[in-house]
């Protein structure tokens, strides 16, 4: 679930980051006017509430709370030209997975003080992981003992035991790609059920790993050993299509396949054929290339694929605590704060970036070191002039912890979430300042 924003305080940026005072705001930072900060200083009561737009189906909880402090209009299926009329006249959009947000949308976002692509900021509410999980491990005991189909023909009048004989998960090996936050959350409950779990994630630490019983294997190991292969990686260019003709002919006769991650990181057409050819005994799929699927998705039809619509995050409960969440940001946001949930605060303007750039090349050794193995720690050693002793080194850490993790992940690094967002990862940023009596060897 995410919210887009206008800022609302955006020249005092420089206070909320810390930045060197003397550095002067930049010119993107000065033309994005501080539509809600306006808003609150409008005369006449009634009309200067903010406006919400919710353009997807949001939690109860969430609504009421909006509805405490905005206008809410909820309008749900709108095309992206209704979308983008909308947006053009309220000051925050809360969203789900089935709407894009792209650059028109943006661009069209003007708010009630009427200025069109005056500037908006992100937030995202991720569900909790376990409820993805859960969703994975329902779609392959459903899967595996022909749940859906075997329900669809009693409905239709028959018995048919004989039609619909399962296959035991007890002693099967189930092959993660993807050992994160959902994908972990799969291989703990897989556990209990008695398979045998192995995972292949590069950045993956292994310790983790082995801390709930799960060996780390090659993608190759893990396709060629599984009889169950869950998908829980982000879609990214190294992502796509990972399990494609090649993928599929290395895997063992008859493994099945779960997919809650993201359609694109298999090949839609390439599974077909594994499905017709035997290869791929069954797949069960929660997500889809396109959304929703066109009707005649081959996928979506064959008889040996359960098919969800991407319901991985929708239980009560968590629908409840992401519309929550997502209304105290954006309520937050409508205060004045920053909640550490954006995803497109800025993250270093130009001219800091111009004062920081020899420590900007920390970013890109971050990526070299990182190679194919999860770092853990990261030790920062800066040596700066004394009279610069107090530099902030928030926007550094960031930069690091961005290197670190947006390559292999779709979560965005930002100044506001950074520190959050290693923690959470379980990366330890030390630093350590060297301080000289003159200039900066940079100098
Ligand atoms: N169906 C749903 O409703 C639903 C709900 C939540 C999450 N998701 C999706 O599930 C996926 C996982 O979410 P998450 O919260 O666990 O993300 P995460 O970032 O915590 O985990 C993703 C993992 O994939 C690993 N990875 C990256 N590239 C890889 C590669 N080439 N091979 C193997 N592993 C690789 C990363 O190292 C990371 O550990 C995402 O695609 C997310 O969008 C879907
Ligand atoms: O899959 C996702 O990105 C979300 O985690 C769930 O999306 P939803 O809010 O549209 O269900």
């Amino acid at each position: 679930m995410a919210a887009t924003f206008a800022p609302a305080d955006p020249l005092p940026l420089s206070r909320r980051l810390l930045l060197p005072s003397r550095l002067p705001a930049t010119p993107l930072l000065r033309h994005r006017r501080p539509r809600l900060v306006a808003m609150a200083a409008e005369p006449g009561g009634e009309n200067s509430k903010p406006r919400v737009l919710v353009a997807e189906k949001l939690g109860r909880g969430g609504v009421d709370l909006l509805k405490g402090l905005a206008d809410v209009d909820c309008a749900y299926n709108l095309s992206p030209e209704e979308l983008r009329a909308k947006i053009g006249l309220c000051d925050a959009l809360i969203v789900r997975s089935g709407t894009k947000v792209d650059r028109d949308v943006f661009e069209a976002s003007g708010g009630s003080s009427g200025a069109p692509g005056s500037g908006s900021t992100m937030w995202t509410s991720p569900p909790p992981p376990n409820m993805a999980a859960e969703h994975g491990i329902a779609l392959l005991t459903a899967m595996a003992r022909n749940i859906a189909r075997s329900d669809a023909s009693m409905k239709s009048g028959k018995w048919e035991r004989n039609k619909y004989v399962g296959v035991s998960l007890v002693g099967k090996t189930l092959a993660i790609l993807g050992f994160g936050k959902v994908g972990s959350e799969v291989a703990r409950r897989a556990k209990g059920l008695g398979l045998h779990v192995i995972a292949h994630d590069p950045y993956a630490a292994a310790d983790r790993a082995h801390a709930i019983g799960v060996d780390l294997v090659t993608f190759d190991e893990a396709i060629a050993r599984a009889d169950f292969i869950s998908l829980h990686m982000p879609l990214t260019p190294s992502t796509s299509k990972i399990l494609n003709d090649e993928a599929f002919a290395k895997m063992k006769k008859g493994v099945r396949i779960i997919n809650v991650a993201r359609g694109g990181v298999l090949d839609e057409e390439a599974l077909v054929k594994a499905l017709d050819s035997g290869v791929v005994a069954q797949a069960a799929l929660d997500v889809f290339t396109k959304e929703p699927p066109s009707a005649d998705n081959k996928l979506v039809l064959h008889e040996k694929v359960t098919a969800t619509p991407h319901l991985g995050a929708s239980t009560v409960e968590a629908q409840e605590e992401v519309a929550i969440e997502i209304a105290e940001a954006v309520l937050g946001a409508l205060k004045g704060e920053l909640a550490s949930t954006s995803v497109n605060a800025p993250m270093v303007p130009a001219e800091v970036l111009s004062e920081l750039t020899p420590f900007v090349l920390g970013r890109l050794v971050v990526q070299l070191v990182a190679g194919g193995s999860g770092v853990k720690s990261v030790k920062v050693t800066y040596t700066i002039a004394i009279t610069r002793g107090d530099l902030d080194t928030r926007l550094l850490r960031a930069m690091i912890t961005k290197g670190l993790i947006e390559p292999i992940s779709d979560v965005h690094v930002n100044i506001v979430n950074a520190d959050f967002t290693a923690k959470q990862r379980g990366i330890r940023i030390t630093e350590e300042r060297i301080l000289l009596d003159g200039h900066s060897p940079f100098d």
